[in-house]
């Protein structure tokens, strides 16, 4: 869905240098995009009149094969295969014309910038008629020489954002004339990502458009063999994309000579930043021996400060800033629903399901694990599932995403190591098991979907006794929608629907085979044909029987009452003493999860569906109220029970006096170098 994208917070020195430095038709571009409709290419007509063009294309490039110009020609035939090529030039040249006419009216339409043909038809084979906003905002800086920080929220471009100017730079522009050519030269430009996935895929976007107008790149990653790699530096190349760890590696090993960079891209940028990284990304870029020669751009969803004060330490002093996110108080992306839904840990299993039945819409999920343990653990008892984190041989860590990116399986559980940058097709739902231990990855996670002006759904399950995502709403800016797990209930609907459908699809050759037993269980059932029927498609749902699942902490077979008693609950154990008053010691005893509201006039907790009727019969105890929850009232955040007007924690104590009450978020915000130590994927 096409998304509206109120323009530009660009810090603003720097955006009006930005206007005075570009082309004359692209600066006015620039003005006239204050407001602008990203256009993702699903416009059908678009992708119409993409598809007939692409049809000519093929009809040109066959053309081209019989041309065959190895053999020995005739003058005659010389004349008519110039004659024929020359057409065919004609008629590309045509073709991109016409995409410039049809899309005139649009200020950030490719025609109004300043790329060359080839890549022109590289775009638009690939479904790109216009540039996004951070990329008409930074083409121009880029292509004209200067360094910049870019921002754009996640799915928003940002790759062909320095991909597209830095390939036009080395084939028309500034860089044009001292690029190094020939066999065995030595790199323009190197882009530094942090997983091995996303400099693959970063790659893969300069294979495709570098390949477009004649240049070359590799990707230098661990854990793939060394040999291959250095071939492919012998020989030469334009591009190298790659991980810090082993482009050190080549740099140690004098594989790779800097003294031709163009261009440097920390892309990822506050990751690349943090420790585990920042050491390997320093010794690179110290290899650069004279940095003003460089080109360096930095990109990324998230620039905390902390990045902002050390990265400038890499960039010219008069470096331009692109920051479409700005003061903006929504930093996530706008085109996700953002959800919550409270689930313990022991529930998550069961559950997770579910959510992939309810949110997915039938496309691809991908789940989020705090540790590489519980990934593989989750996807070894979800169906279809596989898990995707870094103790996985690389070679498998390549087949899993291939085979996600594909549609071999739909649920991918990863670690942090998919957090970042991963672009991949119709991603539908992200949930994320528990709430990160920084706002940076919720971001970031939940932006693996709702790409490209899409839309999609983020959920994130949490404990209400452990986790603050109170802290996460207020620094990502995202307003949360507070929901409970689905209901047994609801999904069992969702799937006899499914099961109804599946049903008319079956052959009627199979009905001579179950009539007779059909019609023997219409006689025999004291149940109606419509209720028998129900049973079937239960059955063909994979049901047999459902069960209760409590909206507190998830769990089946559990009921979430809420206990209040006309005057405030201040404390777990007030709750507790005041159940004490008409349950037995050992019914107080089995209660799970017990959590005060926000409003501090009760408390929620969970107790077994069989013991429902004894709780509920001692309701009628003085002044006590205690009803089955239908709706979960909002929670009391384990950051309040610090001495908060409510105080008293989410301990499971009974006896009250000794509650958790937890020392806020695990998190906290990032100094220096960030606050992470070394990566553990
Ligand atoms: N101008 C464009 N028109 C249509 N689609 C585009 C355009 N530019 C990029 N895309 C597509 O948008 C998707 C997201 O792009 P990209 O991965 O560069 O986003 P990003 O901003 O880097 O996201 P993240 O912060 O998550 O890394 C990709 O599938 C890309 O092909």
């Amino acid at each position: 869905m096409p998304a509206l994208v109120e323009s530009e917070t660009m810090a603003s020195e720097d955006l009006m240098e930005l206007k005075k430095s570009g082309n004359g038709s692209s600066a006015d571009s620039h003005k006239k995009s204050k407001k602008t409709k990203i256009d993702s290419g699903s416009d059908s007509e678009e992708i119409k009149k993409s598809k007939k063009k692409d049809k000519k294309r093929k009809a040109l490039s066959l053309d081209d094969q019989e041309n065959g110009y190895s053999e020995v020609l005739e003058p005659d035939e010389k004349k008519k295969k110039k004659k024929k090529k020359k057409k065919k030039d004609e008629d590309e040249a045509k073709l991109v014309e016409e995409d410039s006419e049809e899309k005139e009216e649009d200020p950030n339409a490719l025609s109004n910038f300043r790329i060359s043909v080839p890549l022109r038809e590289a775009l638009i084979t690939k479904g790109i008629h216009a540039l996004f906003p951070i990329q008409a905002m930074t083409f121009d800086t880029i292509l004209d020489g200067s360094d910049l920080v870019g921002r754009a929220r996640t799915g928003q471009g940002k790759t062909l954002a320095f991909v597209l100017p830095i390939l036009e730079s080395l084939i028309n522009g500034p860089t044009k004339v001292s690029r190094k050519t020939g066999y065995g030269r030595a790199p323009s430009v190197l882009v530094l990502l942090p997983t091995r996935e996303l400099a693959l895929q970063v790659f893969a976007d300069f294979e495709v458009y570098g390949g477009a107008v004649g240049l070359t790149s590799c990707c230098l990653y661990g854990n793939s063999p060394m040999g291959q790699q250095q071939v492919q530096l012998k020989r030469g190349v334009d591009i190298v994309v790659g991980t810090p760890g082993r482009i050190k590696d080549h740099i140690e090993r004098g594989n790779i000579d800097f003294r031709s960079l163009k261009f440097r891209v920390l892309d990822e940028v506050d990751e690349m930043l943090k420790i585990g990284f920042v050491d390997d990304v320093e010794f690179i870029l110290g290899k650069v021996e004279d940095a003003s020669q460089v080109q360096t751009l930095l990109f990324s969803a998230t620039l905390p400060s902390w990045v902002k004060h050390i990265s400038s330490k890499f960039l010219k002093p008069d470096k331009k800033t692109a920051d479409l996110v700005g003061d903006e108080k929504m930093k996530a992306s706008k085109n996700v629903r953002h959800i919550i839904i409270p689930c313990s840990s022991s529930a998550r299993s069961q559950l997770i399901p579910d959510i992939i039945r309810c949110y997915s819409s039938g496309g691809r999920t991908i789940i989020f694990t705090e540790t590489r343990g519980y990934a593989s653990e989750l996807a070894g008892i979800l169906p279809g599932a596989r898990a995707l984190h870094g103790e996985i041989q690389q070679s498998q860590r390549e087949i899993t995403l291939a085979g996600f990116r594909s549609g071999k399986f739909l649920t991918l559980v990863a670690t942090n190591v998919a957090a970042r940058g991963l672009d991949i097709d119709n991603v539908q739902l992200i949930v994320q098991c528990e709430p990160p231990r920084d706002v940076e990855a919720y971001i970031h996670r939940s932006g693996r979907t709702g790409r490209a002006g899409n839309t999609g759904v983020a959920v994130m399950l949490y404990d209400p006794k452990k986790s603050n995502i109170s802290k996460i709403e207020r620094e990502s800016g995202v307003k949360f929608e507070h929901l409970s797990a689905p209901q047994p209930a609801d999904v069992a609907k969702a799937a006899g629907k499914e099961a109804a459908e599946a049903i008319a699809e079956i052959s009627d050759s199979v009905i001579p085979a179950f009539k007779a037993a059909a019609e023997e269980l219409l006689h025999t059932s004291e149940l109606s044909p419509a209720e028998l029927l129900a049973k079937a498609l239960a059955k063909a749902a994979g049901y047999s029987e459902i069960n209760s699942r409590s909206l507190l902490s998830s769990m089946e077979n559990c009921v979430t009452l809420l206990l209040e008693c006309g005057r405030p609950i201040f404390s777990p154990s007030f709750a507790y003493n005041v159940l004490r008053g008409f349950l037995s010691e050992e019914k107080v005893e089995s209660i799970k999860g017990l959590t005060l509201t926000a409003d501090g006039k009760g408390a929620v907790f969970d107790v077994s569906a069989d013991d429902l009727d004894t709780f509920l019969a001692g309701k009628n105890a003085q002044g006590v109220s205690l009803e089955v929850v239908k709706e979960l009232p909002r929670l009391q955040e384990k950051d309040q029970s610090r001495g908060g007007r409510f105080g008293g924690g989410f301990s499971d104590r009974r006896n009250g006096g000794r509650f958790s009450g937890g020392r806020g978020g695990r998190g906290g915000g990032g100094r220096g170098y960030g606050n992470l130590g070394r990566r553990r994927w």
